[in-house]
This record gives structure tokens, C-alpha cells and sequence, in this order.
């Protein structure tokens, strides 16, 4: 399948200093795709390229096989959902006058509002003023105005900074479950928590270039020193190697009812980061 976005030796520069750098990958439809960066690397520049929002200098972009410039056209436009930390709602309306300007301006049935705060654990809420709701709750009803077109391919700018861990798990399972409905989702995002739990593939970005990528499960296994960690009963820890004097050990302590736990040493993502870019996400 031909791929959705497709990103080839990008340079983008801010008044002469370099805010991207060679940037090259690609995303297939159906991924969900995190872009992973500290403050400053280029993830926000990235998403306003891959949207139109912004130019730059050289490389190509192109969304849904077609220059990026393309998506100018309110017809390719309604294709996309963008989500960033500018919320687009009206402060002192109700959730449902906001959502009803949404399908005004892509021309969408009012039906579909309560489709989508369903969607979104909204129901029932939709009488509320934005300006009252709880932070995790405005989130949702952002969230409820980016995919009210029922847009193909998503573009969230950090969709759950700042957000408790209860509305960081609720905005998780909705983008779980738009993905496994077949939406492609581009996200950036600092928390490699949030990279390990909802993408299939990860960029690690650096200083406006891509340093690593692929998917998590794939990094940690590659960059494992593939160690084992048993936990005695006794509180005492052993290093034990994945091969047959390990096995060998491993069997021991089990034999002799010592072992209370056994741990893989894979890395996290945060220590693969760490490791390829000599710097912490944070
Ligand atoms: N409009 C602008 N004018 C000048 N420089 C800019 C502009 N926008 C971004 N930059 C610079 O480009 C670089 C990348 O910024 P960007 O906002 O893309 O980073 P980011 O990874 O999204 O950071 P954060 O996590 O803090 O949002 C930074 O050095 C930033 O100062």
C-alpha cells in the first residue's frame, strides 16, 4: 500500500538557523506514528509542514500522494484533523454550540454531534460552557471537534501534555479506538510513556534531524543487552545472561524455592533516547 505521508531530505530554517535538518520518513495508512523530541528539536515545525500551515527551504512533502500544498483545498483539507495547543473552542459557548459551528464550517450534519461525544465520553455534557469544564474534559471536546468530519489522517501536537493520568488514559483509549477504525494518526509527543502505549512506530528527533526510528518494541529489543535480573526471596538480586548458564541459574533458584521474580532488562524508550542522543526527553 502506498504511503500516506511521505517526508524526503526536508530543511527548514527560521531566519537562517535550522529548525529541521535532512528530515526524511514515512507513514502508511493505518499507523499511528509518534514523533518523539525534547523542547525546541522540531516536532511542532514538523506537524505545521506536514499540515501546509508553513513552507520551507528544500526536500518534499507529500500527503496522501500528492504535494503537501495540496491540502490548501478545502476538499483535501476536510481529509486531515488537526489537533495543537491552540483548542479553536469558543470559551463561553456550550460544548454543543461549539461542535455546531464545527459542522457548519465542514459543512457536516448536526447528527453527528451526538455521534461523537459518544465517541469521546462526552454524553450528556453537551449543555456545559467550555469555560467550566475540567481541563481532561475540554481536551475530549477538542478532540470531539478535530475528528467531527471524520477526518483520515490525524495530526495531534502533544494531545495529553499537561493532562492528568486519568484524562491521559481516556484520551489514549479514544485514539486506540479511532486508529483501529482505520484512522492514521501523526502525533508528537515528549512522554515515551504515552509513544510505548499507542504507537506502532516511534522517530526519536534531535536537534531537527531523526536519530532513530521504528517500532518500540523493536528499539527496546535491539538496544537490550539482553540481561535477567532474578529477584530472590531472600531481597538478594542476580544478573543472569539470556543463554544456557542463565537458563542454568534461573532453574537453580528455582529448584531451591528461592526465586520471588524474574525481570527482562529491556531498556525503556526514555533510556534508548538517552542513550542514541546523549540527552534526556525532558
Ligand atoms: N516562528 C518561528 N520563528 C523562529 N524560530 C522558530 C519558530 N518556530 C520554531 N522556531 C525554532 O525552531 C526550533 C524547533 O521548534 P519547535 O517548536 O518545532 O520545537 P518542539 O520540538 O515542538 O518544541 P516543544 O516541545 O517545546 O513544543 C526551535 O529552535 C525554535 O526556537
Amino acid at each position: 500500500m502506498s504511503n500516506i505521508i511521505d517526508v524526503t531530505n526536508v530543511r527548514k530554517e527560521y531566519e537562517g538557523k535550522k529548525a529541521l535538518d535532512d528530515l526524511s520518513f514515512s507513514i502508511q495508512p493505518g499507523e499511528t506514528f509518534g514523533f518523539l523530541g525534547p523542547s525546541g528539536s522540531g516536532k511542532t515545525t514538523t506537524l505545521k509542514l506536514l499540515t501546509a500551515q508553513e513552507g520551507y527551504q528544500s526536500g518534499n512533502i507529500h500527503v496522501f500522494g500528492a504535494s503537501v500544498e495540496k491540502l490548501k483545498d478545502p476538499k483535501q483539507m476536510k481529509r486531515i484533523g488537526v489537533l495543537t495547543d491552540n483548542t479553536g473552542l469558543y470559551e463561553r459557548l456550550t460544548v454543543e454550540a461549539n461542535l455546531r459551528l464545527y459542522c457548519k464550517l465542514y459543512d457536516v450534519s448536526y447528527q453527528r454531534i451526538d455521534e461523537v461525544l459518544h465517541e469521546v465520553g462526552l454524553t450528556g455534557e453537551e449543555s456545559k460552557v467550555v469555560s467550566k469544564l475540567s481541563k481532561g474534559m475540554r481536551q475530549r471536546v477538542t478532540l470531539a471537534r478535530t475528528i467531527l468530519h471524520k477526518p483520515e489522517l490525524l495530526f495531534l501536537d502533544e494531545p495529553t501534555s499537561a493532562l492528568d493520568p486519568v484524562s491521559t488514559e481516556r484520551i489514549h483509549s479514544i485514539l486506540r479506538t479511532l486508529n483501529e477504525e482505520g484512522t492514521t494518526i501523526f502525533l508528537t509527543t515528549h512522554d515515551m510513556y504515552e509513544a510505548e502505549r499507542i504507537c506502532d512506530r516511534v522517530a526519536f528527533l534531535n536537534k531537527g534531524h531523526i536519530q532513530l526510528q521504528g517500532p518500540p518494541r523493536d528499539l527496546r529489543v535491539s538496544h537490550s543487552d539482553s540481561s535477567i535480573t532474578l529477584l530472590l526471596k531472600d531481597g538478594r538480586e542476580q544478573l543472569v545472561g539470556n543463554d544456557h548458564e542463565g537458563a542454568e541459574r534461573i532453574g537453580a533458584a528455582i529448584a531451591s524455592q528461592q526465586l520471588a521474580s524474574v525481570h527482562s532488562n529491556e531498556p525503556t524508550l526514555g533510556d534508548i533516547f538517552a542513550r542514541v542522543t546523549g540527552k534526556e526527553l525532558f
